[in-house]
């Protein structure tokens, strides 16, 4: 049985508390209370990426956390806890939950996400969520021993870019075809598409950007009043 979404996450919010290096709420303590905050308003729980913001999450929360870190490596693009390096290094501060990319684009290391989640598994006890953009890699990556498939990255990867967002029926395809949970995750800027989500089969919800992110917030705001007053973003100068 598995030990942390087993009953806790099911039809709950998951908040993603992730900020940028553009963005204004980068800093210490920062998402550790946007955690906190998620916490008081019912989430099940929290989706937190760098060492440092899980060890701040963690001691201010208690909410099952899964954990990742971004990190980008020239000539491939996943980015989401994308090796074993990774790994190695959250393993530090042992999330509940890892989430990695398990997308079928070229990654360093392995030569698909099977051997990755293979190689995973053989050296830890961790659970594992594979952040997917289509059928075909969630079929895959449950088939390689992932606990979790999450619809993360449809319309990220350059074949998916097209679908909707969220993407409800790649939700509804991986719910029929897989035997383990089915977390919607990305583009989900409403309770109302969070409800259709978890209708069309979701065990349960990631969203990021419609609270954490207050920069986005706005941009949705602005864009739709067309009031822009200034267009351009700063870099790293928020101190
Ligand atoms: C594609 C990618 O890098 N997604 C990342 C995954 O950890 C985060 O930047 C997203 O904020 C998260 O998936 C939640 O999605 P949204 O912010 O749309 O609710």
């Amino acid at each position: 049985m598995n030990r942390v979404y087993n009953g806790i996450l099911k039809r709950g919010l998951i908040v993603s508390c992730q900020a940028d290096n553009c963005e204004a709420l980068i800093g210490v303590g920062i998402m550790a209370r946007m955690a906190l905050a998620a916490e008081l308003g019912g989430a099940g729980g929290l989706r937190v990426e760098g060492i440092t913001d899980l060890q701040e999450v963690r001691a201010l929360c208690k909410l099952p956390i899964i954990g990742i870190i971004k990190k980008e490596y020239p000539g491939f693009e996943p980015y989401i806890t994308a090796t074993m390096q990774e790994i190695d290094d959250l393993m530090q501060v042992k999330p509940d939950i890892i989430a990695i990319d398990a997308t079928f684009r070229a990654r360093p290391g392995f030569d698909s996400p099977r051997s990755y989640i293979a190689a995973i598994k053989n050296k830890y006890d961790i659970e594992i969520m594979a952040d997917v953009s289509n059928l075909e890699e969630g079929i895959h990556a449950w088939e390689a021993g992932a606990d979790v498939v999450a619809t993360t990255l449809s319309s990220y990867t350059p074949y998916t870019a097209e679908r909707e967002k969220p993407d409800i029926e790649l939700i509804r395809a991986l719910s029929e075809k897989v035997d383990v949970p089915v977390i919607a995750e990305g583009n989900i800027v409403t309770p109302e598409l969070a409800l259709a989500c978890l209708e069309a089969g979701a065990y349960a919800i990631v969203v990021g950007g419609a609270i954490t992110r207050p920069d986005l917030i706005s941009r949705r705001f602005v864009d739709t009043i067309g009031g822009a007053i200034r267009t351009e973003r700063r870099e790293n100068s928020y101190g």
